[in-house]
């Protein structure tokens, strides 16, 4: 079993440094690194994982290369939070490999790479805090001895512009809708200025003005080489974007390659053909609903 990695990025401090198979294949131009390109971002080789006695990944195949957009597509229970928690350490594999940016999970410490939105949570955890604060909590994986620099706040209040918040920087989250939570906790992931962004369902609740904010938050990164992978139940806003779609079905990939036409998913193998097709049916349904 592997174990599970230290702790969730976006909420760790003080990684440790560079191991020496991070060194190999890395060198580092001005704050970001670039990364080989032959060597997958993330990459799960064979993955199982079971959730209480249900086995939920069984051999999950997936890589990331730098710089793609890659969406992770499937029936609900098909296993893609499961895939995305088991990359970033917060569910053991019973069996299998994950690496990140070349390196086994279990000596991954640099998670100030690795920015994660999860599905479906609030920012608001009980306790006041406003939407700066909460947004800082993501930088703390850069920051030394667990202060923010000056660097540091600026690049929070970034994060904060980057996703239409600016003017609610000093709000309580507890005051925020679903959709403006959804916002903070992807400010939150970019606050560290992360190479990999993994996202669960970024638009899932989230209104049509606010996709297009995200959609154009997720546009800025790519542009500026950010490899991302996407949870997604429709391709929607963002589909321009993708390169790649990986199909999850029962806990195994059934499709990897091209993304599915805007309405496409009926070309893809997997689909589970459940939807009537009477004139007034919405045509997305089935497999990625
Ligand atoms: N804590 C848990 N204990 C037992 N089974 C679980 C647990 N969490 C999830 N599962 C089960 O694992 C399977 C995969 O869940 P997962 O959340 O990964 O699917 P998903 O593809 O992300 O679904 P959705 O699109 O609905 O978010 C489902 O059958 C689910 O019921």
């Amino acid at each position: 079993m592997t174990a599970p990695a230290p702790a969730a990025p976006g909420t760790t401090t003080g990684p440790a440094g560079p191991d020496r198979t991070q060194r190999r294949s890395e060198t580092t131009v001005g704050d970001r690194t670039a990364h080989d390109p032959a060597i997958p971002v993330l990459s799960l080789r064979g993955a199982r994982a079971s959730l209480g006695s249900r086995p939920v990944l069984r051999g999950v195949d997936l890589a990331v290369a730098p710089g793609e957009v890659v969406a992770l597509l499937g029936a609900n229970g098909s296993g893609k939070s499961t895939a995305v928690r088991a990359a970033i350490g917060q569910v053991p594999l019973s069996e299998g490999e994950i690496s990140l940016f070349g390196t086994p999970l279990r000596r991954f410490r640099q998670w100030h790479r690795v920015g994660y939105v999860p599905q479906r949570t609030t920012a608001a955890s009980g306790v006041p805090a406003t939407i700066r604060e909460v947004v800082s909590s993501g930088r703390l994986s850069r920051a030394r001895f667990g202060l923010l620099s000056r660097a540091d706040r600026a690049a929070v209040d970034r994060a904060i512009d980057l996703v239409g918040l600016g003017d609610r920087a000093r709000d309580s989250v507890a005051a925020l809708s679903g959709g403006q939570h959804q916002r903070v906790l992807i400010a939150r992931a970019l606050a560290a200025e992360p190479e990999l962004l993994i996202m669960d369902e970024p638009m899932a609740g989230v209104d049509l003005a606010s996709q297009e904010v995200l959609a154009e938050t997720l546009r800025d990164q790519v542009a500026a080489g950010t490899t991302v992978l996407l949870v997604l139940h429709e391709l929607g806003a963002v589909e321009p974007l993708i390169d790649r779609a990986v199909v999850l079905r029962d806990g195994c990939v059934v499709h990897d390659g091209p993304p599915p036409e805007a309405v496409g998913q009926h070309a893809l193998p997997g689909h589970d053909h459940v939807h009537p097709h009477a004139a007034h049916e919405p045509l997305r349904t089935g497999l990625l609903t």
